[in-house]
């Protein structure tokens, strides 16, 4: 008996199946943008009008993209959440591998609220990252832009511009405008693009992760700490390599190690040892020069004549007492 398991099956579609992905994503957006309507249009290809505005729902759908079987689990959150809610957003946001963050082009006040959305996300993936042995990182999560109801021309208060620019400001993967009453395509349009971000995304990670000496340097540029961002708004790129990022953070640091001598360590050290930059007190034999040592009370011949403590301290305390609150 000739038998074909659907796997080989799908296999002749040119469809593979031995990597089974499965994708979580999270739709944001204030109430009656259209939410509930793209995650059933996209899931039943249905135009559906009315939804329950405080339900909110995880839909599992797999289907293909890229000639790959990807399991999309759908989480349509609530866009006027209770307080319990509230509460679960952090659980939510740090449950979802990529966002859809989704605004009406007839409603102003949906296209701001995405920037307080866009902040939340960030918000709770960095926790998560600084709570989880640096396993995951900001730029791996997409954030895909979406502005609704493009059907409805005559109510429009968003412009297209509007949207693009926004998109880029929040440093999202990339930006939608749709009409989910209208077009399934542009829908599954939005749904490939979570996808394909996801996908080139975690394997960027991959590779970040694998390659030790970039991510320490990647990790410290992501660190809340550094006053490095991963992203260059200024040159309006979504992405940049880290290696660029890496570059950057080391200027940082050196700029912040010679302003923090500058700052505390100046009473003992000559002059030439504050513009020593960092890399040249390190050494390639393995040896470390010795850092210029800094006192917390200097000995007394180091001090000069103008800058003894009680006069530094008389300093701070008129300071305080001008300043006004
Ligand atoms: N004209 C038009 N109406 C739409 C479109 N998409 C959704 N709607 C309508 O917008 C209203 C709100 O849609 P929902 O899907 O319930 O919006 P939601 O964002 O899920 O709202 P909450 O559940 O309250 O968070 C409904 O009346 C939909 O029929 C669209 O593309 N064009």
């Amino acid at each position: 008996m000739n038998t074909t398991s659907p796997k080989s099956s799908l296999a002749k579609l040119g469809i593979h199946t031995t990597k089974h992905k499965s994708l979580k994503v999270m739709v944001m957006g204030q109430s009656g943008v259209g939410k509930s309507a793209m995650v059933v249009r996209f899931i039943t290809r249905r135009f559906i009008g009315e939804y329950d505005p405080n339900l909110e729902k995880i839909y599992t759908h797999s289907t293909t993209f890229d000639n790959e079987l990807i399991q999309f689990d759908v989480l349509d959150a609530a866009g006027q959440p209770n307080k319990e809610d509230c509460v679960s957003l952090d659980a939510n946001i740090r449950w979802a591998d990529a966002f859809i963050l989704m605004y009406s082009v007839t409603d102003k006040c949906s296209f701001d609220e995405c920037n307080r959305l866009k902040f939340l996300i960030h918000y709770y993936k960095r926790r998560r990252k600084l709570g989880s042995n640096n396993k995951d990182s900001l730029s791996d999560v997409p954030v895909i832009f979406v502005g609704n109801k493009t059907d409805q021309a005559g109510d429009r208060m968003v412009s297209l511009e509007e949207g693009q620019r926004r998109s880029r400001d929040l440093e999202c993967a990339s930006f939608h405008e749709i009409s989910v009453r209208e077009s399934i395509d542009q829908v599954q349009a939005v749904f490939r693009d979570v996808f394909r971000f996801w996908r080139v995304l975690s394997k960027f990670s991959k590779l970040k992760r694998s390659t030790s000496d970039v991510q320490n340097v990647s990790d410290s540029a992501l660190s809340p700490d550094s006053g490095c961002s991963f992203y260059d708004s200024s040159a309006n790129e979504t992405r940049r390599s880290f290696f660029i990022i890496g570059k950057a953070c080391l200027e940082e640091n050196d700029h912040t190690e010679s302003t923090d001598e500058l700052g505390t360590g100046s009473l003992c050290s000559s002059r030439s040892n504050i513009d020593t930059p960092f890399r040249s007190r390190a050494s390639t034999d393995g040896t470390l020069l010795s850092r210029p040592r800094r006192w917390r009370y200097p000995p007394p011949g180091c001090l000069m004549p103008h800058t003894n403590r009680v006069e530094r301290r008389m300093s701070i305390s008129a300071r305080g007492s001008n300043a006004s609150y």
